[in-house]
């Protein structure tokens, strides 16, 4: 089985580059589907869920390309409505070609998706909206199929400001017939990349980055270049590992107002950070001071550096509240954090961290964030620390070993290899 290996207790110091974001790539790349030429994705991070999805991609009849995260997408050859159920069910992003395929054919098909275990997973939303465009929706063993002989506009309220269906909705209604107000909208920088990419390819979106998105339906989108921005929660974990076993580490390639709540948190527990154009600088605290977190919808702390944080939270000085309201069951670290001796009381959402002395352990990554959580403590530890089960870490986070390593970090992947996909 594949693991990472690693000694704690060993300074981080010199620069570590963030790559572009999972969150905004695999939209995108699902978006690239929608013209009817060539696009040029950069900064796409080489990542397993990116592997995957330009799998599933290729078996629809696209022609990629995947080379030094530089993605292109040929997507005039595309003939198959049906994402490949085995990889579509490897990633949560897959139900984007659902958006996408009903756009472009009026009909779309894919298994009921993965992604991280961290509680009910509902697409009631995602499926509520395309109602709302005049699809009709069927879920049967385990599939979901959406048609629409004439997908046009409409009006939909989201209970919860869900990525997801914000995501797939803009997509579907990017070539609906007529106008599509998204009320009650997530408001994530991964949308605004979205909105960005679809709008240089023609279409018309208004409002991205509020929480009212209005979207004029056109009939063509024509493949264009785009940068993916960097990636928020890739900085935020590297910002983390800083600020508990840095001395003068430089997190580049950050878009810091993306990343204010994490910011704010550290500030206030005595970090000192320093923040320019492209990156922030960052050093250990010989002192920290307690703090609570509370996990909202973009721009409250996002859920995905809640269990880094938490790890965070048991060097402070004093007992710290970290409460997590987005996902209903996202603690599974606190049991693996457990056997490196982190003292964590969970009752209910709300977890009490105690200032813990952290020692290796063998442990199990069960989800992507747990898993960069095991890590930051196996890097703040006295000795050595396994990570099992570190395909969920590789879904989300490019190079990992080669980038901490590259501080410092005595890490290792046994056994040592590239990411592909599965
Ligand atoms: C690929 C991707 O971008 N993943 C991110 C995305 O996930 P994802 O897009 O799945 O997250 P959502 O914003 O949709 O989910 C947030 C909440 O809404 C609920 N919900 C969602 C959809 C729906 O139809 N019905 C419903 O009730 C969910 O159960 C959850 O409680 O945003 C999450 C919240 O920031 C992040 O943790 C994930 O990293
Ligand atoms: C939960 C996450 O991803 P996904 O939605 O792809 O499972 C994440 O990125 O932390």
């Amino acid at each position: 089985m594949d693991k990472f290996y690693i000694e704690g207790r060993n300074k981080l110091k010199g620069e570590i580059q963030v790559s572009g974001a999972k969150n905004a790539a695999l939209p995108i790349i699902s978006a690239a589907l929608l013209a009817e030429s060539k696009s040029t994705l950069l900064d796409i991070p080489d990542l397993r869920d990116v592997r995957n999805l330009a799998a599933i991609l290729e078996k629809m009849g696209a022609k990629v390309d995947f080379t030094d995260n530089k993605m292109e997408i040929d997507p005039s050859s595309v003939n198959n409505h049906a994402t490949d159920p085995e990889l579509a069910r490897k990633l949560r992003a897959s139900y984007y070609l659902l958006g996408v395929m009903l756009a472009k054919k009026g009909r779309a098909r894919t298994s009921l998706p993965g992604g991280c275990n961290i509680g009910n997973r509902p697409i009631d939303l995602h499926l509520k909206g395309f109602k709302a465009l005049g699809a009709e929706v069927n879920i049967e063993h385990g599939h979901v199929e959406v048609e629409a002989e004439n997908l046009r506009g409409g009006q939909i309220y989201l209970d919860y400001p869900s990525v997801g269906a914000t995501v797939n909705i803009m997509l579907a209604a990017s070539m609906a017939d007529g106008k599509t107000i998204i009320e009650n909208a997530a408001r994530e920088p991964e949308i605004i990349d979205l909105a960005n990419y679809l709008t240089v390819m023609g279409a018309n979106i208004k409002g991205a980055g509020t929480d009212i998105i209005k979207i004029e339906g056109v009939d063509k989108l024509k493949g264009q270049e785009h940068r993916i921005i960097p990636d928020r929660i890739e900085a935020g974990t590297f910002i983390i590992a800083g600020a508990m076993a840095g001395e003068d580490v430089y997190v580049k390639n950050v878009l810091v107002e993306h990343i204010k709540p994490l910011l704010a948190k550290l500030t206030e527990m005595g970090v000192e950070l320093e923040e320019d154009i492209s990156g922030v600088r960052i050093s250990a605290a010989d002192e920290l001071k307690s703090v609570d977190i509370k996990t909202l919808p973009y721009p409250g702390f996002p859920t995905d550096l809640q269990a880094q944080m938490m790890v965070m939270l048991t060097q402070a000085d004093e007992p710290g509240v970290v409460t997590e309201t987005v996902w209903e069951d996202r603690f599974a670290h606190i049991d693996e954090l457990a056997r490196m001796g982190a003292k964590i009381k969970l009752d209910g959402h709300t977890a009490l961290v105690h200032p813990s002395e952290l020692q290796g352990a063998e442990v199990e990554a069960t989800d992507l964030r747990a898993g960069a959580a095991l890590i930051i403590a196996g890097l703040a530890a006295e000795g050595l620390t396994v990570v099992n089960e570190i395909s969920h870490v590789e879904r989300g986070y490019e190079n990992i070993v080669d980038k901490l390593q590259g501080i410092g970090a005595v890490i290792q992947r046994e056994p040592v290899s590239k990411v592909t996909t599965a």
